[in-house]
């Protein structure tokens, strides 16, 4: 296995609080893994950390792209992002008059460094249209491709931010409670999807869930946060057996 993301003694202190204080995680290529924890674990720190909204109070950030891995410790987010590190928000990141076709036209565009025009019609750039086409077919989108953004559940609107995330092509593929706000269907909708994306695209993904029925159902690996620092790192069925894990829920939430 090829490791493409790590972080070495990653810091981050707000004040006197220390918030990540000290991780050095390995993440290997076309894996799961989920990053869990109770409130205020640091796992929003460490996320943003890695994709440079947030500077590091000290540590590395090392990314693999065009097989070597690089440091990215200070870059901002935009770079992090083309350096093939891309994050799936909770907030929804979407022009909601726009069509979901349009939608990847301008994430695509942007990725690819050109001006975003729509006088010039992208409806006729075959190149952009075959990679879209691609995006929507793995999204399961290509039914409501022509439909207007406002118009759509919210467990579509969730699969449009999952496609505008792999428009960038992520070698890292960050996806932050991709399950927050939907209801049982469509969260069982979206634990299948990102199965089927993991074994249809050569991304490796990192993904922080309360919900622990989707945390198992599709983690390779889980590690857990506590007080900014590591608890448990291995297969879901050893750590979550593991009694300080449990300990470290007891008061806030059940594992
Ligand atoms: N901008 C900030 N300024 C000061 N303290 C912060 C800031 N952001 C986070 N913290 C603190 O850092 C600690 C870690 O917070 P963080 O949001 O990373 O935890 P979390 O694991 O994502 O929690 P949750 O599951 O509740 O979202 C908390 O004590 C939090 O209050």
């Amino acid at each position: 296995m090829t490791t493409v993301l790590r972080t070495e003694d990653l810091r981050k202190q707000f004040g006197d609080l220390v918030a990540v204080g000290g991780v050095s995680l390995a993440f290997d290529d076309e894996q799961i893994t989920s990053i869990i924890g109770p409130n205020g674990a640091g796992k929003t720190t460490f996320y943003n950390l890695l994709t440079g909204v947030l500077e590091p109070t000290g540590g590395e950030i090392w990314l693999r792209r065009d097989d070597e891995l690089r440091e990215i410790t200070d870059a901002p987010p935009h770079k992090v992002a083309r350096s093939g590190l891309s994050r799936s928000y909770q907030i929804t990141n979407i022009f909601e008059r726009l069509t979901v076709r349009e939608n990847l036209q301008v994430a695509r565009i942007i990725h690819e460094g050109r001006t975003f025009d729509m006088r010039s019609r992208p409806e006729a750039d075959e190149e952009l249209n075959a990679a879209i086409d691609e995006l929507l077919e793995l999204t399961n989108l290509t039914a409501i491709a022509e439909t207007p953004c406002d118009e759509l559940s919210h467990g579509e609107k969730r699969n449009v931010e999952i496609a505008l995330a792999l428009a960038i092509e992520p070698t890292v593929f960050l996806l932050d409670e991709p399950t927050a706000g939907m209801n049982p269907t469509e969260t069982e909708e979206i634990v299948s999807l990102i199965r089927q994306l993991n074994e249809d695209i050569d991304a490796t993904f990192v993904v922080t869930e309360h919900d622990m029925d989707v945390v198992t159902g599709i983690s390779d690996r889980i590690v857990v946060l506590a007080e900014g620092a590591v608890l448990a790192d291995g297969d879901p069925q050893t750590v979550l057996r593991d009694e300080r894990v449990t300990e470290a829920y007891l008061g806030s939430e059940t594992v």
